[in-house]
């Protein structure tokens, strides 16, 4: 999948996707990721991509010309068509499902605000749609553009090792349940020992404790991702068991 980036910092987006499971996806050719400066593409001595508000208040404003032609350059880089992702408070919170919907497109580009905004004018010609990756403001896109390419990287077919898909819960998210504990060395510790069902060898029990500790999880902590109706009569029968189970 190919990811533009449009963003006064393509420093910070080459950094972070530079790493881990990204990184070596990257490597790999699954992500062609591309930063793009809109400070590359102002006009004048000062090269200026911000300016003082109409109407007055504090901060700088994104100028639409830079951004236009910034957008223009990036586009032309590639034939395949791509929708033009605002990272915004405003916009609609992430999901895991968004991430999937995302990660099938051919490419996408991800625009980056800084200072107070950027000028309406040009969200309302260009942005496809304003994607929010939860309920703060941040300094700048770039952090919401840095999750994006993460979650929907991980997602490429390919990207995660056998050793890592077996450790990708395809539960989690919004789809389906919170991830059950995990445990490794020492069995025994001062902090308590590993359940003994993860030692046993038995992998159909080790699958039942593993899929009932993430009903009870997510009944406990999330039960707005549980649609207690879409549930197998198999997995309502495991939550009841651990809903009665005396605490250990
Ligand atoms: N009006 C403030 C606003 C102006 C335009 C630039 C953004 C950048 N900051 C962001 C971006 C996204 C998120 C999020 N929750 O996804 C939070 N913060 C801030």
């Amino acid at each position: 999948m190919r990811i533009d980036v449009i963003t006064l910092f393509p420093e910070f987006m080459a950094q972070s996707a530079a790493l881990g499971v990204v990184g070596r996806a990257a490597e790999r050719g699954l992500l062609d990721l591309h930063g793009w400066n809109p400070r590359d593409y102002a006009e004048g001595n000062y090269r200026r991509v911000d300016d003082r508000p109409f109407g007055g208040g504090p901060g700088m404003v994104m100028l639409i010309e830079p951004l236009r032609a910034c957008l223009a350059a990036a586009r032309a880089a590639d034939p395949a068509p791509a929708p033009v992702i605002y990272l915004s408070p405003q916009g609609r919170p992430l999901t895991q499902a968004k991430v999937r919907e995302l990660a099938a497109l051919p490419r996408m580009i991800l625009l980056c605000g800084r200072y107070e905004g950027i000028d309406e004018r040009f969200l309302e010609a260009e942005v496809t749609e304003e994607i929010s990756i939860g309920d703060y403001v941040l300094s700048g896109g770039e952090l919401g553009a840095a999750v994006i390419v993460d979650a929907v990287t991980r997602v490429q077919e390919g990207a995660l090792g056998d050793a890592e898909s077996a450790a990708q819960d395809s539960f989690e998210g919004p789809q389906g349940l919170l991830d059950c504990p995990h445990f490794s060395h020492p069995a025994q510790h001062e902090w308590g020992a590993v359940p003994d069902v993860l030692r046993s060898g038995n992998h159909a029990a080790i699958a039942r404790w593993r899929r009932q500790q993430s009903l009870l999880r997510t009944w406990l902590r999330r039960p707005d991702l549980l649609d207690e109706a879409g549930l197998s009569k198999a997995d309502r029968i495991l939550l009841e068991q651990a809903r009665q189970a005396p605490p250990e």
